[in-house]
């Protein structure tokens, strides 16, 4: 059996590094746009209803526009874009989410994948709200280090262009406090407030890691960092990207310091719980282009065209 696939923004980060994968896949046709045509509307409508499957590694606007080109029923959309997250109608891209979730990406048509921050979040946060040990009401804050290439082909330019001094320390940034990432971290976890929500992005290509710090008291009465740890390794349990570390990871700690680009080159997500007698650190790691965004993306074409034992991401 053989696929057509084709990716709109074929020459963006995560387009490229999107048609990495595929070009390793023998059970995938590759429908490529001649350079001139990447942004004729009426070319990348003919290659979006001849896809099996489309990615949309596109700004939101471009996403949209895309989406509303498809007249072919059997066409099958993943949107690498922040444009359909919450959208009824399309399916969070994250198998991993919850029961239920691989099986509603193996039916939909229209695939919203998670932004990078967004995964490890609600990968970090789900089962304690699941396990009823993190209230829907809590109130809580995060913070993700992260790698210039998350900001795609203009960020990338910047930091490997050179010169300026101001790029050599890590930057807090989204201090506007509304970070576009908030709805989907809202509605995929269950929390009914956004997190107060400050990324930080560093002089180094890709990785990604969210801390979210919990005082005991802010989860269920007597919870312990070992349950917290016991919650995320039941709900992951079998999921061959997840890794729950052991409590305190003792690596991690004899090292001294937490290694953000552990995951690159991966499909992975690792998991921390990091813990004193009355506080807690859940910790996600993660390439941002790989299960933050490419990869995700890829095997979310996996689990829709229902090969996903058969052909490997790492
Ligand atoms: N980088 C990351 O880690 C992640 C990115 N994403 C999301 O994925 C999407 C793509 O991001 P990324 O690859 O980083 O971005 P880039 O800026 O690297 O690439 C976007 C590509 O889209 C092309 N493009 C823009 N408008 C149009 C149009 N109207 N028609 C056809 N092509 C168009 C651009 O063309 P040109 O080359 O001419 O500029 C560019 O090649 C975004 O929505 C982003 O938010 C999601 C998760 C993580
Ligand atoms: C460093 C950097 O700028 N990162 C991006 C996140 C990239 C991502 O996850 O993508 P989406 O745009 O698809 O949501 C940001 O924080 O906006």
């Amino acid at each position: 059996m053989s696929y057509a696939v084709f990716v709109d923004g074929q020459e963006g980060t995560t387009g490229l590094r999107i048609h990495e994968y595929l070009a390793a896949r023998p059970d995938i046709e590759v429908l490529r746009i001649d350079a001139d045509k990447r942004k004729d509307a009426a070319e990348r409508a003919r290659l979006l209803n001849a896809a099996d499957v489309a990615f949309l590694c596109l700004p939101d606007a471009a996403s949209r526009e895309a989406a509303a080109m498809i007249s072919n029923p059997k066409t099958c959309l993943i949107d690498a874009s922040t444009a359909h997250r919450t959208v009824p109608g399309w399916t969070f891209g994250l198998p991993e989410l919850c029961k239920g979730q691989r099986e509603a990406i193996r039916a939909s048509k229209r695939i919203a994948n998670p932004g990078c921050h967004a995964s490890a979040f609600i990968l970090a946060l789900r089962p304690l709200v699941d396990a009823g040990l993190l209230g829907a009401d809590a109130l809580v804050t995060a913070t993700s280090i992260t790698g210039y290439s998350g900001g795609g082909k203009s960020m990338i330019a910047q930091y490997q262009a050179g010169g300026d001094a101001r790029l050599e320390s890590p930057r807090p940034y989204a201090l506007g406090l509304a970070h576009k990432h908030l709805p989907e971290m809202m509605a995929h976890t269950g929390l009914k407030n956004a997190p107060v929500f400050m990324p930080i992005v560093g002089n180094f290509y890709k990785g990604l890691a969210v801390t979210v710090p919990l005082p005991l008291a802010l989860l269920r009465a007597g919870t312990t960092p070992a349950q917290v740890r016991e919650a995320l390794a039941a709900h992951y349990e079998g999921e061959r990207f997840i890794r729950v570390m052991p409590l305190r990871d003792p690596a991690t700690l004899e090292e001294g310091f937490f290694d953000v680009q552990a995951c690159n080159d991966s499909n992975r997500v690792d998991l921390f719980v990091f813990g004193s007698e009355t506080q807690i650190l859940v910790m996600a790691r993660l390439d941002n282009l790989g299960k933050g965004a490419s990869g995700a993306a890829v095997q979310a074409m996996n689990v829709h065209l229902g090969v996903e034992e058969s052909l490997g991401l790492i």
